[in-house]
Parts: C-alpha cells; structure tokens; sequence
C-alpha cells in the first residue's frame, strides 16, 4: 500500500500526518541538500544541458517520506525539467536517482509509475476529447494486467478491467466529480480539471505523486477543495512533492520547501525559513545585493523582492 510511514518520526495515538512530517523534519539542516531522517527519493549529480544552456544541475537532493515537500524557484529555474527527469519523461546528461531505494534513472515513465511515483499532467487537446471515466481508465495504463498474456486470456483482463472502473468510480466520488463521469474532460472548470489529474495520478496507487502547479488557473472557490485533496494525499500516508508558483499554497500546506534557481538547489528549509532567506529573496529578485544581504530584513518590506502570495500565476477563471 502506499508509503506506510515508516519514518523516523513514530507514529502517535491521534498525530496527523503533517504533525509526524514536522516532527521527522525538525532537525534537518536548513541547507541545500540536506540529508533527511527516511527519504523516500535521493537524487545525485543530475544534469540536463540544452546546448550551451545548463537547464537542471542538482547535487543532491533528498525528498522526505510522507511529508509535502514544495519545489519553488523563480520562472525558468530549471522545475519542470527536474520533474521530467526525475518521472522518466526526459534523460539528464548526468546524474543518477534512487525512488525507494532502486535506481529508477533511465527508467521509462509507465515503469516508474509502476514502482510508485506519478506525476500529474495537464489535460492535452486529445484527452479533452475523452470522457472523464476514459480519463481516468488511461490513469490505470501500465498497471498489472495489460501485458500480452493476459490480453490473451479475456475472463482475466475483463475482470481487471471491472477493477478498474471500480477504482475510477470511487476516485471520481471522492473529489466531487462522478457528477461529470460522462462530460467531455474539455467541458470541466480549471479547477475541476485539476481535480480530474490528481485523480488520474492516484489510479496506480502511487507511493509519490508529483503535482505540477496544482494551483494553476484555479477558480478561488476550488482552492480550498483543492488544497484539502492534497493535504489529504499526506495523510493517507503518500509522500507529495510539487512545483507552485502560488505561495499562499506552498504556506498553508508544505512540510519542507526546496528552492531551485538557474538549476541548482539553493536553498531548503521550513516555509518561513526559506521564504526568509537572503539567498532566496535574491534569486526572485534576479539580482545580487551589494554587501552582504540582511537576514533578518522582513520579505514583506521588498514588495516585488521575494516568492510573494502574490507571485502566482496571473491565469485565473
Ligand atoms: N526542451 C527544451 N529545449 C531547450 N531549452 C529548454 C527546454 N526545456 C526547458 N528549457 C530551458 O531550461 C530552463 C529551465 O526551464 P524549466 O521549464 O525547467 O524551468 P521552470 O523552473 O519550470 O520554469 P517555470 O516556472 O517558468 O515553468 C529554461 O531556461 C528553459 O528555457
């Protein structure tokens, strides 16, 4: 079953997830590539050039079991690129991935997602056009059950194919959307639509599950539903790492936030530990301070300075 926390953090009669998260963090180095207590992901030396351009050079970095870990950094940092790597979906030039403690480097994204880990992915034009109960049955592609021999014995894959529906079904209830079960996925809000990939994601009962501006273009009435799935992911013990712009979100709702800019990790820590730091606040800015830069100056003197809540994406409903 998904990440049983198995963390260093013991579980408590009545402790929430996030209170276990908090607890299994509170001692980790505030420092880019800080080792943590039982992670889940460690990453090593992963590069990925674009010609003359280093898109993506981590060092290392380690990805907390069980918590939700926020990966910001301003536009072009090098987030998407490192998501893609890290899921299959795009080879780095260096650099290897451990995902619960087996190499997944060079591993094709229908296998990772088998192993455990997902990332979620905008509705295309194609998957518009797709039924939200299709949807949600390709979310199940690359489970057990679709190899050749099975395909072959039909009582087998029908009877997988029933589970799978089932799944879907009771997916689709449990974010509000079995409603929509026969709608065009084209025909559904923003925030439905994210929704309807979170719920696509969790179809392979993933240890991880990787979200890619969750937030984007989500009607603010959604936000909250929106933000309670995600929270809900946590306790039912997956561990969630995701890219936001939204930094209300990566407030309300991280453990633990890695920053990225011009593709290194350049800083990590709690919410307001990061979102205070000097180091951070100059990679949003895009430029470097004359002398050295005070710590304890308050982010929200700098306006435009450091990763604001107003710093998410302009598109809204
Ligand atoms: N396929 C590609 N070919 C060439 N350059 C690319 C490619 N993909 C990404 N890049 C470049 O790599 C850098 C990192 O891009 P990436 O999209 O990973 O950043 P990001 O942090 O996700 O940015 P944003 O927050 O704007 O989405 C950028 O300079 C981008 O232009």
């Amino acid at each position: 079953m998904p990440g049983e926390p198995t963390g260093a953090a013991p579980a408590r009669a009545g402790s929430t997830a996030r209170d276990r998260a908090t607890e299994a963090l509170r001692d980790v180095a505030r420092e880019p590539g800080a080792a943590k207590p039982d992670p889940i992901l460690v990453a090593d030396g992963v590069v990925r050039r674009f010609g003359g351009l280093t898109a993506v050079n981590v060092n290392h970095v380690e990805i907390q079991r069980g918590a939700i870990t926020a990966l910001i950094g301003p536009n072009g940092a090098g987030k998407t690129t490192f998501f893609n790597l890290l899921t299959g979906f795009d080879r780095p030039d260096e650099g290897q991935w451990k995902f619960n403690g087996d190499a997944v480097q060079g591993v094709p994204p229908h296998k990772v997602a088998r192993r455990g880990m997902v990332r979620t992915f905008q509705l295309t034009k194609a998957l518009s056009r797709l039924s939200v109960i299709d949807n949600m049955r390709l979310g199940a592609v690359g489970q057990k059950g679709e190899t050749f021999w099975r395909a072959l014995i039909p009582s087998l894959w029908r009877k997988q194919e029933a589970e799978i529906t089932e799944r879907a079904d009771a997916l689709l209830e449990r974010f509000k959307l079995d409603k929509k079960r026969e709608d065009f996925a084209g025909s559904l809000s923003g925030g439905q639509r994210k929704l309807l990939e979170m719920a696509r994601a969790l179809m392979v009962e993933p240890h991880m599950v990787m979200l890619d501006e969750p937030m984007a273009g989500v009607n603010p009435a959604l936000t909250q539903s929106l933000l309670g799935h995600v929270k809900n992911l946590r306790e039912d013990g997956m561990t969630v790492l995701f890219v936001e712009h939204d930094m209300d979100m990566v407030r309300d709702i991280s453990d633990w936030v890695i920053v990225m800019a011009q593709g290194q990790v350049i800083a990590e820590g709690t919410p307001d530990s990061v979102m205070a730091d000097p180091r951070v606040i100059d990679a949003y800015l895009g430029a470097h301070h004359d002398g050295a830069p005070d710590p304890s100056a308050p982010i929200d003197n700098e306006p435009a300075a450091g990763p604001k809540a107003t710093d998410g994406p302009a598109e809204r409903e």
